[in-house]
């Protein structure tokens, strides 16, 4: 598999979306305002932005969880309705089955949707090996690492072969180092798989590591406010961390999104 062969083709477009939450006896919430973004095959792109600034919402709206108030996603050029197999969403949670083995966890997408055992097995092996879990096939969610089970999380993802891959902020509950070594491993098994991947965090520097591009949103209701390309040369290591012009870009982000960042967190003090 390699990855880049369909740079030009859209995996996934968003046009003109808005959300507005409409809650009983109190004002309603805009969540997002107008949003339009196109996603090549095969890219990387983040979305960073204040806390609240409707990153979550676009991410479930995109998964089909959510339905727009206007606008339309498409995924290859089909309009999403409801979840579908060729989106596969990561959560910052855990959302393995606890009484099921690694090898297990990763074929169920698999497995509900039909395909026989020993295929699903077979496909699920490939994936395991991919993000270094090898040896790990029967183990249990509780007997790995954060970091695994979170590794065990994007295998199982990617398993049911989706266009595009929805991570919201996967490696927020894991610790400083764990994070760093799990952003290598996910370029590693995105570099092998291909996959098109839209990602959200709140670290200004893991979006620019990752990516091939960085979406700004302004605080809500969330717009995009600027994209930045991040042409930084592939493949990436840790290193290219301590690059001036690493540096230079996450100070440019991070000026963007300041403001809206301190009024978030003066708005949850308050
Ligand atoms: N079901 C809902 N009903 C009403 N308001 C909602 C609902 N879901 C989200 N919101 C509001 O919509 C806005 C956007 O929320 P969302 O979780 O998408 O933001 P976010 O950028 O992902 O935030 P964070 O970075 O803190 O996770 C927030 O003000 C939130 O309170």
């Amino acid at each position: 598999m390699n990855r880049g062969v369909n740079q030009m083709a859209e995996a996934l477009s968003i046009e003109g979306i808005n959300k507005v939450f409409e809650r009983a006896g109190k004002p309603s919430v805009e969540a997002l305002r107008d949003i339009n973004l196109t996603v090549r095959e095969g890219e990387f792109v983040s979305i960073v932005g204040a806390s609240g600034s409707g990153k979550s919402t676009l991410l479930r709206i995109i998964d089909g969880l959510l339905p727009a108030s206007s606008g339309v996603v498409k995924v290859s050029g089909h309009a999403v309705t409801r979840p579908g197999a060729d989106r596969a969403m990561v959560f910052q949670q855990d959302a393995l089955l606890p009484w099921k083995p690694v090898i297990e966890n990763v074929a169920y997408g698999l497995t509900i949707a039909g395909t026989p055992k020993r295929d699903a097995h077979a496909t699920a092996q490939r994936f395991i090996d991919m993000a270094g879990l090898k040896g790990f096939e029967q183990h249990y969610p509780h007997q790995l690492s954060g970091g695994m089970r979170q590794r065990v999380n994007v295998a199982r993802a990617l398993a049911v072969n989706p266009k595009i891959l929805l991570l919201d902020e996967p490696f927020a509950a894991l610790d400083a180092q764990t994070r760093e070594i799990m952003q290598t491993e996910l370029l590693n098994i995105w570099q092998k798989s291909g996959t098109t991947v839209l990602l959200i965090t709140h670290q200004i520097d893991e979006a620019v590591f990752l990516s091939d591009r960085v979406i700004v949103f302004s605080a809500r209701p969330g717009s995009v406010r600027e994209e930045i390309p991040i042409p930084l040369p592939r493949p990436r290591a840790l290193e290219v961390k301590r690059h001036e012009a690493f540096g230079a870009l996450v100070d440019r982000i991070w000026h963007l999104i300041e403001h809206e960042v301190r009024s978030a967190v003066a708005d949850n003090r308050a």
